[in-house]
């Protein structure tokens, strides 16, 4: 098992290697209009994902980058385990769309339920998990914190590139010259389905509030019946703590940075006045009375 899961870590340290070469100017690629890292994508990968075949039972985790998807893969993980006492530990870039071509015949053999995390738009996923009706989770959280986590990433990490300023950053973020495109593009394009059959919304804002609450909406999206004292042992395994302390041993260098601060609010930190009205403004041009804006509770978490 240790083996397993020492094998994910290599493919991280595998993708920070790659990614010392790069500029920023060089490390984006074009797919079907949207730019995205050539360190882990590439056409080749994405039209070998057009015939990726899912599973009625495959769990479908949605979100752009920084909205938490690394959390919400664990506490799936743990919703299988605790209630079926299965484990695999995936050993695969856990975004569909990143990784090798030849990676969706390895995942044929995973055992259900599968994980399937992805950062991309409705109209870009895999055709099957529609046809087959697999549920689909999708994890937003508010734009600020997404840009402020997004922007710390990148200068974090010593093997990516970095950008000059926040500055810097904060224009190509909402201009949407930035790995996966706009956020706001694809928040509208969600924004459209997130009442369709098979999909549920949750924020990362209302999980932080009640990890619990979150994870029973979770298990009852996807068909597990926890008990209480299940859903309160995921939980506490799901506190950014917990998570942080494991963030070394399950995804190597990285870890620590990617589980940096785990809350709500810190865009204070890094927003000018100036910059936080634009974002409003786009906000609103783009969202403004959607029932995402209701969900992200924009004017509690993004007004300051
Ligand atoms: N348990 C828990 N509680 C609260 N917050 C958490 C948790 N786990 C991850 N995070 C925060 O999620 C941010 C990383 O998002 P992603 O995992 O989606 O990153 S990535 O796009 O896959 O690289 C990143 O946000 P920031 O801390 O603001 O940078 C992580 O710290």
């Amino acid at each position: 098992m240790a083996k397993q899961q020492n094998k994910l870590t290599d493919e991280i340290e595998k993708v920070l290697e790659k990614s010392k070469g790069f500029s920023l100017k060089d490390l984006l690629f074009f797919y079907q209009g949207t730019p995205y890292p050539v360190t882990v994508c590439s056409a080749e990968t994405f039209q070998a994902l057009e015939n990726l075949e899912a599973r009625r039972d495959d769990m479908v985790l949605v979100s752009y980058p920084k909205c938490g998807a690394n959390w919400l893969i664990q506490l799936l993980n743990d919703l299988i385990f605790t209630t079926s006492q299965t484990k695999h530990i995936n050993t695969e870039l856990p975004f569909i769309e990143c990784g090798d071509p030849e990676k969706y015949q390895r995942m044929k053999q995973f055992p259900s339920p599968r994980i399937l995390a992805t950062h991309l738009h409705y109209d870009n996923l895999p055709k099957s998990i529609f046809k087959n009706k697999a549920k689909i989770l999708v994890l937003f959280r508010n734009p600020k914190d997404t840009a402020a986590s997004f922007f710390h990433f990148y200068n974090n990490v010593t093997e990516v590139p970095s950008y000059n300023s926040w500055d810097e950053f904060f224009s190509e973020f909402m201009s949407g010259k930035v790995s996966w495109g706009s956020y706001f593009d694809h928040a509208v394009t969600w924004n459209k389905h997130i009442e369709d059959e098979n999909v549920m919304i949750i924020t990362y804002e209302d999980l932080k509030e009640n990890l619990a609450s979150g994870v029973k909406q979770i298990a009852e999206f996807f068909g597990f019946s926890p008990t209480a004292e299940q859903i309160q042992f995921i939980a506490d395994r799901g506190s950014f703590q917990a998570m942080r302390e494991k963030s070394q041993e399950i995804y190597g260098s990285v870890g620590p940075i990617l589980f940096r601060k785990g809350a709500v609010g810190d865009w204070k930190n890094l927003f000018t006045e100036a910059q936080s009205q634009e974002m409003d403004a786009k906000f609103k041009e783009c969202l403004g009375g959607t029932k995402l804006e209701a969900n992200l509770k924009y004017d509690v978490h993004c007004k300051a």
